[in-house]
């Protein structure tokens, strides 16, 4: 388990422990898979370009700043000795995604697995969310992810080829106060899913998600740390998931064990869809009842 003090000031997995970690795979489940990982250069990307680095796929990532996606390509050449390919590029762009994905298909001849998992948003009270604000979390969380599948699928479509599309979404079974519109963004995304899972189908091609709960990542410094305090104790195993947990969970619906799975959440929160609410803004007097 991670070490979730607050003093930490790199949440997540190191790059070691990425190359090293156990993991309940066969070391070629992969061999000669393609991925294809948005967000890809830190946190649950990372993690999971690293493990199916590991388990033998050719891995493309993507994301805003090079000097990560660098980075994190030397890392896995070192450690792992994998050659992961990368893309600096905004999800939220339609005309980058586009060469995204002609590029990943072009570079590997294909592709099987889509993972949109590229995402965020910032904490604020719906009422006071700005047209500006909206828009721009749900082009990150909605529109992206909805580019990169119906591009995905098109381009399967057109090669008669099958497909897989994993999206990293988020617990929000329950709505999620102060995150109402990422809230709406993903069940966007699930909601879209489970309908492109149909028409789909026929064309071989599955869709599903993966939905998590509180994981310790990189990208939880961007919250005050009050609150990323307080995501210790949002579930009822009162500790945050790690990167690997998603990517396992990311895994096992890419590879043949997730061949008959399609329109399928797979919820990897500890158990908060049952109990614990985040409120990344700080919880309000009224809902301090205990
Ligand atoms: C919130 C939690 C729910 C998720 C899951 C629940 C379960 C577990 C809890 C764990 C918490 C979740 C963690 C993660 O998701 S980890 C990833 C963390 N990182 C991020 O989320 C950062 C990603 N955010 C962004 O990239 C940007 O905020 C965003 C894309 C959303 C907007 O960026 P952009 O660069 O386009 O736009 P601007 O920054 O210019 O902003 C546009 C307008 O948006 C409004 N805005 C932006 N930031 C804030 C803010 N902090 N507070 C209030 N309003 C904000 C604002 O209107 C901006 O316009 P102006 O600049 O003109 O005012
Ligand atoms: N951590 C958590 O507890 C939870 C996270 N999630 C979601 O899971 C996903 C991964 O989260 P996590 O690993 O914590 O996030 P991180 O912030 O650690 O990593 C986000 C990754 O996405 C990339 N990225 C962000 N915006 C864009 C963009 N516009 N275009 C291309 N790449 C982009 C980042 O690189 P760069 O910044 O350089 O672009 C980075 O590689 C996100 O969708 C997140 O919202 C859901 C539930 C809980």
């Amino acid at each position: 388990m991670n070490d979730q003090s607050p003093q930490k000031p790199n949440w997540g997995l190191t790059p070691e422990e990425l190359a090293t970690h156990k993991t309940i795979f066969a070391p070629d489940l992969l061999e000669g898979q393609r991925f294809l990982i948005t967000g890809g250069s830190k946190g649950m990307g990372k993690a999971m370009a690293f493990l199916c680095a590991r388990l033998g796929a050719k891995v493309m990532i993507c994301g805003r700043r090079e000097e990560l996606l660098q980075e994190t390509q030397s890392q896995a050449k070192e450690l792992i000795g994998a050659d992961i390919r990368y893309r600096a590029m905004s999800v939220r762009d339609e005309d980058q995604v586009d060469a995204l994905l002609d590029e990943t298909f072009e570079e590997f001849d294909g592709l099987d697995t889509l993972v949109n998992n590229a995402g965020g948003q910032y904490p604020q009270n719906a009422i006071d969310f700005t047209r500006k604000g909206w828009k721009s979390v749900l082009d990150l969380n909605l529109n992206a992810p909805w580019w990169l599948m119906q591009g995905a699928a098109q381009r399967w479509r057109d090669r008669g080829a099958p497909g897989h599309v994993v999206s990293n979404v988020a617990h929000v079974e329950r709505g999620m106060p102060q995150a109402a519109h990422t809230c709406a963004a993903r069940a966007g995304v699930i909601y879209l899913s489970r309908t492109v899972a149909t028409e789909w189908g026929p064309l071989g091609i599955r869709v599903n998600c993966v939905a998590p709960g509180a994981i310790a990542t990189e990208g939880l410094s961007d919250y005050p740390p009050e609150a990323t305090q307080r995501f210790n104790n949002v579930n009822p195993m009162f500790r945050m998931g790690d990167s690997w947990d998603v990517a396992e969970g990311v895994v096992y619906l890419s590879a043949p064990s997730g061949d008959f799975i399609t329109g399928e959440v797979l919820t990897i929160d500890g158990g908060m869809r049952m109990w614990g609410t985040v409120w990344p803004a700080g919880v309000p007097e009224k809902f301090q009842t205990y």
